[in-house]
């Protein structure tokens, strides 16, 4: 054990689910649920980790825990590798380590009273004395919020957010050093979250515990936590101080997020970024920068001059295009009845209108690439459309997998536009990977 390592060191950390087929389970491919993040939790201190739903949150808990295996990476508690630990370790671990759900319903077994329940842990981990084991329960049952009484009754006497100071007492049995709470409160009424949230931050600073604070909820993440990393489709994008994450996100995808949280301040809403099209499938996700099939910042090639909106709006055309998702009968189907579908400079206009695209691009020669392009939809060569919008219209987004660098403020994020903390916007000129650890 050092006491300089960081109380956890997530490094690379990889998870990939195998997609089998038939009797013989050949795998077929693979879900790139966690595909290498990297960062630290220090002692006392609260991480974030946000994203949209599917993108691996959950997965990235169970598996640096070493509830589910990693596939790859390494996980360092206190300076000690978990993952090479072996079964005594591993258990030793698994005190020091606790896990907080997001439905304490199912967490609790309906026949034990919760005193049972929460003096559980106790009772694995080789406490035999019952009444020793009561007096622990009955102090923690009173510092979360409850009475030492309530030890004799049972979980459906008690309301969700009972339930989850419950949970919260039964995780902090054993004095862990690092707590993992995956969506704590997001099954509670909001009026009982700011208690729970509340009594989280008051255990911690009693138990000096690190924590991993798992939540898509962002207001949320915003009051509890020190540090947060956003992740997409498996990977971290940004990972900075919150005030700094929440004052000035440097990655498109962040921005994105903050953009849906409401405020009660109409005029301040939003900032008006709307994602488009839905999540990529973590078994095939896009090649370059992950994001680029949504990213309402993506980069048009330096040859054209073209805004923004209407790049993204032919990136969206393209993306549906390479999908296979739209063809030309789907083309013809735009049209309607008024549409002839000989009228090829119909149809054209019925693509741009279906995907936003202007009636013209501002910059004449990729004009001239998209018109051809539409014309040969609308003759029914989607295949030829696509190649044509691929050949002319290639970003560095799809091509390049940009890496987490260190940014001027001190943060991380991994976008080809982000200026790193050396000045530069390319990618891969400060050595700052994503197989790196975070701990500056
Ligand atoms: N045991 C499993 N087998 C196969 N795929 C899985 C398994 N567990 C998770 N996945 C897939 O891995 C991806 C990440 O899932 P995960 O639950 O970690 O995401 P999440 O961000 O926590 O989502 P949510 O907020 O909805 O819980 C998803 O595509 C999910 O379907």
């Amino acid at each position: 054990m050092s006491d300089d390592a960081p109380l956890l060191d997530v490094r690379n950390l990889t998870k990939h689910y195998p997609v089998t087929e038939g009797i013989l389970k050949r795998e077929v491919g693979r879900i790139r649920a966690v595909d290498g993040i990297s960062f630290t939790v220090e002692r006392g201190e609260t991480v974030g980790l946000v994203g949209e739903s599917g993108c691996g949150k959950s997965t990235a808990a169970t598996t640096l825990l070493r509830l589910d295996e990693p596939t790859d990476g390494r996980v360092l508690f206190e300076g000690r590798d978990v993952t090479a630990f072996d079964d005594r370790e591993l258990k030793r671990f698994r005190r020091e380590a606790q896990m907080v759900f997001q439905d304490p319903t199912s967490s609790f077994d309906p026949r034990m009273s919760v005193g049972e329940s929460v003096a559980e842990p106790l009772r694995i981990h080789g406490m035999r004395d019952r009444t020793r084991r009561r007096r622990i329960v009955a102090d923690l049952l009173e510092r979360v919020g409850l009475s030492a009484a309530d030890a004799d009754r049972y979980p459906h006497e008690f309301s969700g957010g009972q339930k989850q100071r419950l949970a919260l007492a039964r995780a902090l049995v054993l004095n862990p050093s690092l707590l993992v709470a995956d969506e704590p409160v997001s099954a509670l009424d909001v009026s009982i979250q700011a208690e729970i949230l509340s009594l989280m931050g008051d255990l911690q600073d009693e138990f000096g515990l690190g924590m991993l604070f798992i939540s898509h909820d962002l207001a949320v993440v915003r009051e509890v936590c020190d540090r947060v990393a956003v992740m997409y489709l498996g990977e971290i994008v940004e990972l900075a101080e919150t005030d700094e994450l929440f004052e000035n996100p440097r990655h498109p995808y962040t921005r994105a997020l903050l953009s849906s949280i409401p405020t009660p301040d109409p005029t301040k809403r939003g900032g008006g970024v709307e994602l488009t099209g839905g999540v990529p499938s973590p078994e095939n996700p896009p090649d370059g920068c992950r994001f680029h099939t949504r990213c309402p910042e993506v980069i048009p090639p330096d040859e054209y001059d073209v805004e923004a909106s209407a790049w993204r709006a032919v990136m969206d055309l393209r993306v549906r295009l390479e999908r296979s998702e739209f063809d030309a009968d789907g083309v013809r189907e735009l049209g309607g009845d008024e549409t002839p579908a000989d009228d090829s400079e119909a149809v054209a206009a019925a693509v741009r209108r279906e995907f936003d695209i202007p009636d013209r691009l501002s910059d004449d020669r990729a004009e001239r690439v998209l018109s051809n392009a539409l014309e040969t939809l609308a003759a029914g060569d989607g295949a030829a459309a696509r190649d044509t919008l691929a050949e002319a219209f290639e970003t560095v987004c799809e091509t390049d997998a940009p890496e987490l660098r260190r940014t001027p403020a001190g943060g991380r994020a991994a976008c080809h536009l982000v200026e790193s903390a050396d000045g530069e916007t390319d990618s891969g000129t400060d050595g700052a990977s994503s197989s790196h650890s975070d701990a500056d």
